[in-house]
């Protein structure tokens, strides 16, 4: 099995040899294969995608990515800049299926911001569609105003939209892991002022006729924002579109403890994916040593679970982390008085030893 692996920016070659070395400690037979992404892409050959590391992750079983970005290259025009990096490769391996979950091991209770009774035991999924919305929409740019009070002045604009099939096909996606949970999906929109999003809500609708079994809700965005820190645990699965998504689970990372806890999948129709961490490059902690490892690691579970088909293994790795935070190790994100602090590469090690 290959697996294409890609460290990109900042924290990424930090929290992505952790989980190479757990990988590796599997006693599997995974052939793995680094190349640059990101502004590592751009200073190796021009280009934050290579064509080499797009072939790469196009020809391997699955990918696991660190993470892009840094400031320095935020001048860049923007095909240029190494965000484009991973949404290229979402848009060319056609990744439209983002898993985030959220769960709190019962040792972080008091790691998160929020009080424990609010979120211990939190189990949710947000499912985010990952290739359309605002993020990919055309046209787009700045350009001279049309009209209006600013007509003349210069103007930034992008464009919202989402495409039937596009919605069907997260829906199904949403539906079908809610049966395998608490069978509740709540869709989350803007339909009370977005037509793209009333347009979402009404295929959603239409999609649940299929799955009689779970439960449907509609909630708004900026209502959805404030339920997740008001009372996260009445969630079961969200769905949601693109933008919405991406802030919406930096929001629920906190109820785990920290973003440096939430793993994901990006999955095609195939389940073929790529694994990342949730959170970024975090310019402002890299090279310290301090980042946390354990989202890409529990990323390479997943990786195991829904690519590889190696349940066990992705069992063995979601336990050695359970372990190793009853051990009270804690990097400085999770830290709390009475544990152990310990950097990204003890972290790694740790996992490594309780696999078992
Ligand atoms: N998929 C990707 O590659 C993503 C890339 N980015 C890029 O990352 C760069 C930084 O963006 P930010 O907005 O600062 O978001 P970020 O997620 O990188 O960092 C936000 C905050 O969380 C902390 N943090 C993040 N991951 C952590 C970890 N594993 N352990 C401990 N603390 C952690 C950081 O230190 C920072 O204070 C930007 O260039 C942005 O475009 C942002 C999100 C996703
Ligand atoms: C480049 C961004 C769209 C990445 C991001 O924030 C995310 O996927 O969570
Ligand atoms: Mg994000």
């Amino acid at each position: 099995m290959k697996i294409a692996i890609l460290p990109g920016d900042g924290i990424g070659p930090e929290i992505v040899t952790q989980a190479v070395k757990v990988l590796n400690a599997l006693g599997e037979q995974f052939e793995l294969e680094t190349a640059p992404v990101g502004g590592a892409g751009y200073e190796a050959s021009g280009h934050p995608l290579p064509d080499a590391t797009l072939q790469l992750a196009k020809d391997a079983d699955a990918v696991l990515f660190g993470a892009v970005g840094d400031w320095k290259y935020d001048t860049l025009d923007r095909p240029l800049r190494p965000e484009q990096a991973i949404l290229g490769l979402r848009k060319n391996l056609g990744l439209f299926g983002n898993l985030r979950p959220a769960i709190l091991y019962p040792e972080l209770a008091n790691a998160s911001t929020l009080k424990p009774e609010i979120v211990s035991g939190l189990d949710i999924l947000i499912v985010r569609e990952l290739t359309g919305d605002i993020y990919f929409g055309q046209p787009r740019g700045v350009r001279e105003c049309p009209d209006g009070p600013f007509k003349g002045q210069r103007e930034g604009f992008d464009t919202m939209r989402y495409a039937e099939g596009e919605i069907r096909r997260i829906a199904h996606v949403a539906f079908q892991a809610a049966q395998k949970r608490d069978k509740r999906l709540t869709s989350v929109d803007k339909a009370n002022v977005l037509e793209t999003f009333q347009f979402w809500k009404d295929i959603v609708t239409d999609v649940h006729k299929e799955y009689p079994d779970v439960a449907l809700d509609h909630m708004y965005v900026d209502n959805a924002a404030m339920q997740l820190v008001r009372a996260p645990k009445k969630f079961d699965v969200i769905v949601t579109g693109n933008m919405f998504g991406d802030i919406l689970s930096d929001a629920a990372a906190m109820l785990t403890g920290s973003i440096g806890m939430l793993p994901s999948a990006s999955l095609d129709a195939n389940n073929k994916g790529l694994y990342e961490p949730s959170h970024g490059s975090a310019p402002d902690i890299a090279g310290k040593g301090i980042a946390n490892p354990l989202a890409t690691i529990l990323s390479a579970a997943m990786m195991l679970r829904f690519s590889l088909n190696k349940e066990e293994q992705a069992d063995r790795i979601e336990n050695a982390v359970k372990k190793v935070l009853a051990q009270g190790l804690r990097t400085a994100d999770i830290y709390e008085a009475g544990t152990t602090k310990v950097g990204t590469e003890e972290m790694g090690n740790a996992v490594v030893k309780a696999l078992g």
